[in-house]
């Protein structure tokens, strides 16, 4: 069993504060680490493979801090965001280099060139690679000393749908093995395929924990803002007003339409067309006006 505690953990530089005093605990399974661009997640991840040191905080596995402890890192895999490799190197000679790294030799190299099916290539230099095959052996790297926990800055970016699927995969089985995998992401649809445990960070702080349904519910039942055009605005917006999923709706005659804020998502959405139809007012635009994921997790951070 492997635990990785993060306990009020700060990283600043300079005046900029990257993780503000976040606490979450990630245990076997698959994790996903959810946040928008510059939200903090490669700075947490670099503290928790042991990369950089908390300014404040702390970082334990099974109870062990994390930080200047050498001997945790034959536990720990990193597969980092960056794409800088030796490209001259073959893909074999690369893990090999990582394998010596760990003391460790060619077979164990070869076991990990063969989780993530690159065997086939493993001859090849690394400057013929696609970004998917760069990825995968990255991954074997940091597979090559069988670490118990893994951590992945945003693998899936830039990758085919095929080479995101083969991916996915390989974490759902490392997850299934027992091992504790924590992966980031920007995408929401990426996280919920793939995660059995979500944590959302947005501006360097800790949002939401929960497994997938429960992200979703968060984000669903947020106020929704549609922009609504119609054959009678005002009569729509009269009858609309009436009902409790609605908390606002404002008539903007620059653009000819209907500003409305819904409570309720579920209900305003069944309701907009019955109350259309039974008003004989016919709908030309709905559109959501808020659905970007950065109004989704500046919501949760305020809620
Ligand atoms: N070495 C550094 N020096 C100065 N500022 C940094 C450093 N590393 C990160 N930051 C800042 O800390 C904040 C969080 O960055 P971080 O890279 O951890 O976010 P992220 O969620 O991984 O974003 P992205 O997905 O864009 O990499 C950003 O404002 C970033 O500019």
């Amino acid at each position: 069993m492997t635990t990785l505690n993060i306990d009020h953990v700060s990283r600043w530089f300079g005046n900029v504060v990257a993780v503000n005093d976040i606490t979450m605990t990630i245990g076997p399974g698959v994790t996903g680490l959810l946040g928008p661009n510059g939200a903090g997640k490669s700075t947490l991840i670099n503290m928790m493979g042991g990369f950089l040191a908390p300014s404040t905080g702390t970082v334990t596995l099974d109870g062990q801090q994390v930080w200047r402890n050498e001997s945790i890192y034959k536990h720990i895999g990193i597969v980092p965001e960056r794409e800088a490799m030796y490209d001259f190197l073959t893909g074999r000679e690369f893990v090999v280099a990582n394998a010596e790294l760990h003391g460790l030799g060619a077979k164990a190299a070869q076991k990990a060139l063969a989780t993530v099916e690159m065997e086939y290539a493993q001859d090849r230099k690394i400057s013929t690679y696609s970004k998917g095959m760069r990825q995968r052996v990255k991954m074997a790297s940091a597979l090559v000393h069988d670490p118990s926990l893994l951590l992945l800055d945003e693998p899936f970016n830039g990758m085919d749908p095929r080479q995101r699927m083969q991916l996915m995969d390989l974490l759902r089985r490392m997850g299934d093995e027992g091992r504790t995998v924590l992966f980031s992401s920007h995408i929401l649809e990426e996280v919920e395929q793939l995660a059995w445990h979500i944590e959302v960070v947005v501006a360097g702080r800790h949002a939401a924990s929960g497994d997938f349904r429960k992200i979703r519910r968060l984000m669903t039942d947020r106020p929704h803002r549609y922009l609504v055009r119609s054959s009678d605005d005002r009569a729509l917006a009269a009858a609309l007003i009436a009902d409790p999923s609605t908390s606002g709706i404002e008539v903007d005659l620059a653009e000819g339409a209907l500003r409305i804020q819904a409570v309720d998502f579920g209900r305003f959405t069944a309701l907009l067309p019955k109350v259309a139809r039974d008003h004989g007012i016919r709908l030309l635009t709905v559109s959501p006006s808020d659905e970007s994921l950065e109004s989704v997790f500046s919501y949760l951070v305020a809620a």
